[in-house]
């Protein structure tokens, strides 16, 4: 028998009056690489904001390896990369890296930095620099160090691939590759359907709040009688 590592039960959340996810019920099961897939708006920070208690579910369940999402303690194996990253312009790479760390009480190592950086294509002077002075991918690339360097269970991207360049987005998805055989679980948002194809186990599509597929992405293009993953997302939304 699989472990679950999330589980969404009839999760409803609006904002006002205005429906934002409707009657979710999802799991990942533990070392899956899972993507979210949706138009924008559809409702997927949504979902996994209410996942990390950021927001209030109207009704519903979440839980992560089992414990409640409310409850703190469930948060401790996942890092999380929010989709639009921003750092405090005023620290340091490194300054950022052992900030976040010590938070954690996870020890800084400089050498561990550097490789990380280095696997990700971001040049160790970035340490040293301000991240005020940092690109968008450089800040990008800072955020995903932060959580690899955590050695988490769980990874939480939202949108992991935005604002990398096509070297970087390789060498990320060599990462993942790693993260997946070491048996760790990745749940991430994506609009590059092409990275979902090639990393992902499984797949949801979201739309309008709602769950309207979940299954391999080849599940996905023969259910919708497609033979790209962008066409099928299409016929399953009907928009083309
Ligand atoms: N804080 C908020 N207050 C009011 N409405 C919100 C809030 N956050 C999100 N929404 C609305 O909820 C819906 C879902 O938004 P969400 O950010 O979850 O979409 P998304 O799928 O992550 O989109 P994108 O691909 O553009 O990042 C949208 O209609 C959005 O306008």
């Amino acid at each position: 028998m699989t472990s679950a590592a999330l589980s969404f039960h009839e999760v409803v959340k609006s904002y006002g009056n205005k429906p934002a996810l409707q009657h979710v019920n999802l799991e990942v099961q533990a070392g899956e690489a899972f993507g979210l897939v949706g138009m924008n708006g559809a409702g997927k920070t949504t979902l996994l904001k209410c996942m990390l208690d950021f927001c209030s579910m109207d009704s519903g369940a979440i839980s992560i390896f089992g414990v409640d999402h409310h409850d703190t303690a469930a948060r401790k194996p996942l890092a999380f990369l929010p989709e639009r990253f921003m750092p405090p312009y005023y620290l340091t790479g490194a300054d950022f890296l052992k900030y976040t760390l010590t938070l954690q009480q996870i020890p800084y190592d400089l050498p561990e930095a550097q490789q990380t950086l280095a696997a990700l294509d971001l040049d160790a002077s970035a340490l040293t620099k301000p991240v005020r002075a940092y690109s968008k991918g450089m800040t990008q690339k800072l955020g995903l160090a932060a959580c690899f360097l955590a050695h988490k269970q769980l990874y939480v991207l939202d949108e992991p691939m935005s604002g990398l360049d096509p070297k970087a987005r390789a060498m990320l998805k060599a990462r993942f590759q790693e993260l997946k055989k070491n048996g760790c679980t990745l749940f991430f948002s994506s609009h590059a359907l092409a990275d979902v194809e090639e990393i992902c186990d499984r797949m949801a599509i979201l739309h309008d709040g709602k769950l309207l597929f979940v299954g391999t992405p080849e599940q996905c293009r023969q259910q919708f009688s497609s033979t790209t993953l962008e066409q099928a997302f299409l016929r399953c939304i009907q928009v083309d």
